[in-house]
């Protein structure tokens, strides 16, 4: 990716961009399902604000004329150190749904992340020359869950993330407000007849599904249950993180699940650095949560991520213009992300990874228990 010239220089100039003309197209309960967080929606806002609060320091002389952002993932090749993130039901925004965003990743040279909750059957979502991953809830039906474990890897998934952070939902208080259930035509086809959740609450639905007794034993059941390498989603822990990896965990993603879940959680970005200082490179660290930038890119890379997944921009994109606005989104990033790797003398992903970051952080570590 050539930096710089790369970048676009007609609107949307930026993902805020992307979103505010989704904001303007969606109806209101359907923007707020998306861009919502849990509670007051401090975590929210406060992931955003931390990304701006983390300094880059760049490098000089390094002769960087063009950065290149390809990288792996999880052992799968990509244009950029991104995944689109496990979002469900993505036909809330745009009819064309999942299979529109597969596409666009696949053409983009990115994985994908399937949601145990996707709106389409999981065998539309493996796309020729794309690389799957497949999100799991854990579900009370346990039989379902070990089906969407055999069927991931059946259709040549790349890897299993298991979601951690959702025992139940947390607490959103949009949905709440506007009354908000997932339509029909959105509904979660993956799983069984009887649990799509026809009319309900996404809250209400969430409780009936999930099994929020879900604990490390079950991990170790999981893990004896697939070969796919294993990703843990929505870790912000050190000492966590360390049990996992010592479960056989191949990747962490270091989440507050964009704010829906626990609200007052640390932001993502804060939480990396010790957690790379506590598993250094035992496994893959992967963040989420109020990537909205290149810059936002780099700053988790610097801090010792791996690559990012991204979420809510990915449907703002598909909102706006289906398949072609997610790719507009994802080409937006990496030609950002080019440009910032160049401004910062880094040639490449490693030595992004190696750049120095100064900002304001409030830490406690506290006592192991
Ligand atoms: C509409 C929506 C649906 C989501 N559904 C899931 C899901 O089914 N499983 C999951 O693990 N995470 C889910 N997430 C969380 C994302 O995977 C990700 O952690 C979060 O969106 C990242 O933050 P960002 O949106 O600020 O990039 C969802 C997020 C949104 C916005
Ligand atoms: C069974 C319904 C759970 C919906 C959770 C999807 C979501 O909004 C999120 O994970 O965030």
């Amino acid at each position: 990716m050539t930096a710089g010239t790369a970048v676009p220089a007609t609107d949307p100039l930026t993902l805020d961009d992307v979103e505010d003309r989704a904001r303007a197209l969606l109806a209101p309960e359907v923007y707020d399902f998306v861009a919502g967080g849990s509670g007051g929606e401090a975590t929210l806002r406060a992931n955003r604000a931390a990304f701006d609060r983390c300094h880059l320091v760049p490098r000089v002389l390094s002769g960087v004329d063009t950065a290149d952002t390809t990288t792996t993932l999880l052992g799968v090749p990509a244009s950029m150190p991104v995944a689109v993130a496990p979002m469900a039901f993505h036909a809330v925004v745009h009819p064309d749904g999942e299979p529109a965003v597969s596409r666009a990743a696949a053409a983009a040279g990115l994985p994908f992340t399937a949601a145990t909750l996707a709106g389409c059957p999981l065998d539309e979502l493996s796309v020729p020359g794309g690389a799957l991953f497949f999100q799991l809830y854990w579900l009370r039906d346990r039989d379902r869950t070990a089906w969407l474990i055999d069927e991931a890897e059946r259709l040549g998934a790349r890897a299993l993330m298991l979601t951690v952070d959702v025992p139940f939902m947390g607490r959103r208080l949009r949905d709440l407000r506007n009354g908000f259930a997932v339509p029909a035509h959105a509904a979660p086809v993956n799983l069984s007849d009887t649990q799509r959740g026809g009319g309900q609450s996404v809250g209400a639905h969430a409780a009936s599904v999930i099994d929020p007794t879900l604990s490390w034993s079950d991990l170790e059941w999981v893990r004896r249950r697939t070969r796919l390498p294993l990703v843990l989603k929505g870790v912000l822990d050190p000492a966590d993180a360390r049990r996992a990896v010592d479960l056989g965990a191949d990747g962490l993603v270091v989440s507050n699940h964009g704010g829906r879940q626990l609200d007052g959680a640390v932001p993502s970005i804060l939480a990396l650095p010790a957690i790379r200082d506590a598993i250094g490179d035992a496994c893959e660290i992967l963040l989420d949560s109020g990537v909205r930038s290149g810059t936002d890119v780099l700053r988790a890379l610097a801090l010792g991520a791996h690559g990012v997944l991204l979420g809510r921009p990915v449907l703002w994109g598909l909102a706006v213009d289906g398949e072609t606005g997610v790719t507009a989104v994802l080409d937006l990033l990496r030609a950002e992300l080019a440009t910032s790797m160049a401004l910062a003398g880094a040639p490449h992903v490693a030595a992004a990874r190696r750049l120095g970051v100064r900002g304001a952080s409030a830490t406690r570590v506290r006592e192991e228990r």
